[in-house]
């Protein structure tokens, strides 16, 4: 039985994904706070939605969701009451696997996930670390749950925040470009539903080059860039607004807020 607790956003997101790779509704618990959210997850999903309480005793994996604040709350309702050996994964940004193990018990299985909302179209990007009590069949269970839904990464824990920061936000940064070209194509006459349908097949085709040509980036750019002409008028001004080392700063400072998120 795998558990959700704390079923939100990327709860559900996760839970969504879990019933498309073929996992039964009945092997899959959630929790919420609210009871029209509860309502909304049952009907949506035919998935059963029960206590904290209930779905710690019961869980063999306990999938937690909630936010980096509400975090230490949840481990403290449940502490009491999750079994030996239960593996335990956490999807939180910033809270770390010695945060959750110090509250569960030192020696319970803790593994620390960091994937993105692409998982609705199983197109996560999802980066995993283990804990101090945490093995390779406890990340292989992990990977199991996950690579449904998209790609799956180990990396050491120290670059959590990091891949928070450039994965677990980075659909964030390619929507606001979008919203940014469209606003641009608004600039120049274009209607929007135009300017939205061009922005987003141009990403789209690009994503797919990038992903399935095994070509640097650069070298793609490169290749749309014509000397004297339209891309590089486009590059020099954004040069010369540093996109670039605003991305960089920008990305910086995800990472140093995740890193924070822990304490509140
Ligand atoms: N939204 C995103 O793109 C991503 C989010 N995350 C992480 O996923 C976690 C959840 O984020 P979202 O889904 O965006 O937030 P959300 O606010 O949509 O979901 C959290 C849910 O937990 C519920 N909740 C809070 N305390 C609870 C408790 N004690 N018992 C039961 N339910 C409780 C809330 O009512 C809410 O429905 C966060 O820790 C975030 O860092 C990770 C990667 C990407
Ligand atoms: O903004 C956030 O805190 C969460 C974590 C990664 C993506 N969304």
């Amino acid at each position: 039985m795998i558990a959700i607790l704390g079923t939100g956003k990327m709860g559900e997101a996760l839970l969504s994904g879990l019933l498309r790779a073929g996992v039964a509704p009945g092997e899959i618990i959630a929790t919420a706070r609210r009871e029209e959210r509860a309502t909304a997850l049952r009907e949506r999903h035919g998935v059963r939605v029960v206590s904290n309480a209930e779905a710690a005793k019961v869980a063999d994996t306990l999938i937690l969701a909630v936010k980096p604040q509400d975090m230490a709350a949840l481990l403290d309702e449940i502490a009491a009451l999750v079994p030996a050996g239960r593996l335990v994964i956490t999807v939180a940004a910033g809270i770390t696997t010695a945060f959750v193990e110090s509250r569960l018990g030192e020696d319970v299985p803790v593994v620390r996930v960091m994937s993105n909302t692409p998982v609705l179209v199983d197109e996560a990007m999802s980066v995993i670390s283990a804990g101090a009590h945490a093995g390779e069949t406890h990340l292989e269970l992990a990977e199991e749950l996950l690579r449904p839904v998209g790609k799956v990464l180990r990396i050491p824990e120290s670059q959590q925040d990091a891949a928070t920061a450039l994965s677990g936000s980075g659909p964030a940064y390619f929507f606001y470009l979008v919203e940014a070209m469209v606003d641009a194509g608004i600039l120049l006459g274009m209607p929007r539903a135009a300017a939205l349908d061009m922005v987003t097949q141009s990403i789209v085709g690009a994503a797919i080059m990038l992903r399935d040509s095994g070509e640097h980036p650069v070298i793609l750019r490169e290749a749309v860039t014509s000397p004297g002409g339209t891309t590089i008028s486009a590059i020099a001004e954004l040069e010369r607004h540093s996109v670039r080392a605003a991305f960089l700063a920008a990305i910086e400072a995800a990472r140093d807020r995740s890193s924070q998120l822990a304490s509140g």
